[in-house]
């Protein structure tokens, strides 16, 4: 047997839902840039789900159904309010409320396509009223309704704020949203299809992918890269702070990649949309200290930004608190762990791999008296 630590290279399923070749990435044949720069999530949603883009009306119903199903219940609002939302981490509520949510869905067990597109829906429209309303129940204010009208992303910034949306900040948020939306068998997508090739449920799915998508080699590394932006303070502390890390072996967030090598083809966007919102905010400073440590991780370790890093300010000029950074990347991140556990259900066997045994042989049990 031989082993590849981490699973690196290693291919263990099919997909026709996110391809990435030579550090190019597609959803379903549609190139990313392409549909950063025009798709709305809701139809990255329809199309992760269904495999093709969906015409007017179904758009339109898609929407209605998320817009219907953002109303969480009295009974789970009460059950938020009795968790530790001072102090916990909103990625541990978000894990328990997602796991609520299928304590009180009647049909959780039923696996069958179209039970598991209702349940979907449930959940890609529960995770952005748990996020918002917990945001607000912490602050002491009330949860905020959702607008027929809005898009996805305008609503949440809508429940998060309870303010006019504007419209720079939902252009940049609804592109982050697309930019999250899949990505192949990253961490929590592959943690998602284990929890479902056992035949468990949906809520179990997701609940387990959040849990994996929260470390900081993963989603939780835009929330580092922000308390590593607020550290440096100033431009000019920036590649003193980062030559201090490296000569201490420790790890730079939001870079590097298992996948791509020469550059992630979702940073420009977000790069892009984090100089625009930091001069719109007067606070250029975050942009500019972000590209002194890309340019300078770059040249000295060969090592490009990942999809984190420039999220981070991007969340930040929007006035978005900074634990919040990993529960919006999960929020966009379940639209692609619900196509993949579909998928898995649709052709689908237990994952079971194997590890080598490495430990001691032969060993001779005593009874405790004599250990
Ligand atoms: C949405 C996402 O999940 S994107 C990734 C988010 N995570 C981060 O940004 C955390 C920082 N990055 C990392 O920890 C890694 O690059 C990962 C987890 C993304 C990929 O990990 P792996 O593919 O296992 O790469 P690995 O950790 O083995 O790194 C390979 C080499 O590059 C170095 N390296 C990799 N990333 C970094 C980094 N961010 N800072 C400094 N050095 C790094 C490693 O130290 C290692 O060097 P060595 O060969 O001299 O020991
Ligand atoms: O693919 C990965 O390993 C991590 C990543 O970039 C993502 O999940 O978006």
């Amino acid at each position: 047997m031989s082993t590849s630590k981490g699973l690196e290279g290693v291919i263990v399923a099919e997909t026709d839902i996110t391809s990435i070749v030579n550090d190019q990435l597609t959803y379903v044949g549609y190139e990313i840039d392409e549909l950063t720069n025009q798709a709305s999530f809701e139809e990255i949603i329809y199309l992760l789900w269904h495999k093709q883009l969906p015409n007017q009306e179904q758009l339109d119903q898609l929407k209605k159904q998320l817009y219907d199903e953002m109303k969480l219940s009295d009974s789970i609002l009460d059950q938020i309010k009795q968790m530790n939302v001072k102090d916990a981490h909103p990625m541990s509520i978000l894990r328990t409320a997602i796991s609520l949510l299928g304590v009180y869905d009647a049909e959780v067990d039923d696996l069958s396509e179209e039970a598991n597109l209702r349940k979907a829906i449930r959940l890609q429209a529960g995770v952005a009223t748990i996020i918002t309303s917990f945001s607000r129940l912490r602050q002491g204010k009330q949860p905020i309704k959702p607008k027929l009208e809005y898009s996805y992303a305008e609503n949440f910034l809508h429940m998060l704020k309870g303010e006019d949306v504007d419209p720079l900040e939902a252009e940049a948020f609804n592109k982050a949203l697309v930019l999250h939306a899949d990505h192949e068998l990253n961490a929590s997508t592959f943690t998602a299809r284990v929890c479902v090739a056992t035949l468990s449920d949906l809520y179990s799915g997701i609940t387990s992918a959040i849990g994996a998508l929260k470390g900081p080699l993963h989603g939780g590394a835009n929330e580092q890269v922000i308390k590593m932006l607020m550290e440096i303070g100033e431009v000019n502390r920036a590649v003193p702070y980062i030559k201090e890390k490296i000569v201490n072996k420790e790890k730079i967030m939001g870079m590097g990649h298992r996948v791509y090598k020469t550059g992630d083809p979702r940073a420009k966007h977000l790069k892009e949309m984090s100089k625009k919102l930091t001069a719109k905010a007067g606070e250029e400073k975050w942009y500019q200290i972000s590209v002194a440590i890309e340019d300078y991780i770059k040249e000295e370790k060969g090592l490009p930004a990942n999809v984190d890093f420039y999220s981070a300010s991007v969340y930040h000029c929007m006035g978005i608190d900074h634990d919040l950074f990993t529960p919006i990347f999960a929020m966009s991140r379940t639209s692609g762990w619900v196509a993949h556990m579909l998928e898995q259900y649709r052709n689908n066997r237990i994952i079971r791999p194997r590890a080598e045994y490495i430990g001691p042989t032969s060993q001779v049990f005593k009874p405790i008296s004599e250990r």
